[in-house]
């Protein structure tokens, strides 16, 4: 199985997956980044998505960790436990997706292990990158007064998994949507898109940084509450695509999922208030937008957001959790 699916898409430093372990030689001077991320059907993704989906998202998650930490992607490892009902069409199709992004990315595949479960389909990679000449940008180094950026836009996939389970109470607003927008949230839930363009703008001016995977507000929570800070959040100044946007005027409501839903990918960052114009330049220069949300300041209580009206937003649950 791994010598017909896998070998063939694998990296160099794999050795061709003829050997117990691969060979990777670090880069010079340089810390190596680590990250892992598991995913498991029903829990992540959707049993029936397409297995090509299943893989990009996998590698793009991890992917967005290394970006996070500016970190230039040097290859990944691909943990795989397959259900009974497994097909070689099925696998020869998750290969080729995934070789495609690991092609795209720069990241190849260095080996794995591939075992059979009665459970659902899991997955796990753990990738490897290359530090920033600066050292690793880090989730707990923000400082007080530092501007605070979030990259794209935040909300979309949350909507677009609200709008693939299609519940009752939801069929307004997606009935409201426009197939245009319904297709944009659903393709933003479907495939993060790792903001590896940032790295080097993260590296040589952001103080921290981490990825939006579990939502904004508890994102921003952990990242401010690591360093002793928190900030005030416009939603004015919430990056909002026109499909989120269609899809809160037609439910006020949904701004909870937008800023607590998840699976976003995007990049949140501080940076120091005489950096932060050399960071906007950064992004600008890398094509992503990113956009100015607040500013870090001391304190204890976590961040809060208001509304056009100033009105303090209460969130049941900040962002998505486990347990
Ligand atoms: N089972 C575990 N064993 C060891 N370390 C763990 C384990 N689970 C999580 N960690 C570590 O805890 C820290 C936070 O992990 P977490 O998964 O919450 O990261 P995250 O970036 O917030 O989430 P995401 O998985 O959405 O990227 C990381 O350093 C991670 O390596
Ligand atoms: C089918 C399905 N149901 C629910 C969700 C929502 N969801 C699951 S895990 C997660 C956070 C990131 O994961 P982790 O913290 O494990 O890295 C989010 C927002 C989904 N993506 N797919
Ligand atoms: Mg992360």
């Amino acid at each position: 199985m791994i010598a017909a699916f896998f070998a063939p898409i694998a990296g160099e430093a794999g050795l061709g997956l003829r050997d117990d372990a691969a060979l990777l030689n670090a880069p010079q001077g340089r810390g190596l980044i680590l990250t892992k991320d598991l995913l498991v059907a029903g829990v992540h993704f959707f049993e029936n998505d397409l297995p090509g989906a299943i893989a990009r998202k996998a590698l793009r998650v991890n992917l967005s960790d290394l970006a996070a930490k500016g970190a230039a992607p040097l290859g990944f490892l691909l943990g795989l436990a397959l259900p009974p009902d497994w097909t070689p069409d099925w696998l020869k199709a998750f290969a080729a997706d995934l070789a495609a992004d690991a092609q795209d990315f720069g990241c190849p595949l260095l080996g794995g292990d591939t075992v059979k479960t009665p459970g659902p389909l899991t997955l796990s990679i753990t990738a490897f990158g290359a530090a920033p000449a600066q050292g690793m940008v880090r989730r707990d180094a923000a400082l007080t007064g530092d501007a605070l950026y979030v990259s794209g836009t935040v909300g979309d996939a949350a909507l677009g998994l609200r709008l693939r389970l299609n519940r009752e109470e939801d069929r307004g607003w997606i009935g409201a949507l426009g197939a245009e927008n319904a297709a944009f949230l659903a393709d933003r839930y479907l495939l993060p898109r790792p903001r590896l363009a940032l790295i080097d703008a993260l590296g040589d001016h952001a103080r921290a940084a981490m990825d939006v995977s579990d939502g904004l507000a508890g994102d921003l929570t952990k990242m401010l509450a690591l360093a002793g800070l928190t900030a005030d959040v416009a939603l004015a100044d919430l990056p909002l695509s026109q499909a989120a946007r269609a899809a809160l005027e037609a439910q006020p409501a949904l701004i909870e999922t937008i800023c607590c839903g998840g699976d976003d990918y995007e990049i949140l960052c501080a940076a120091a208030p005489e950096k932060a114009l050399a960071l906007e330049a950064g992004a600008k220069a890398a094509g992503i937008k990113l956009t100015r949300i607040g500013q870090a300041r001391r304190g204890a209580v976590t961040p809060i957001f208001r509304n056009a009206k100033g009105e303090v937003l209460r969130f049941e649950r900040a962002s998505f959790s486990h347990f």
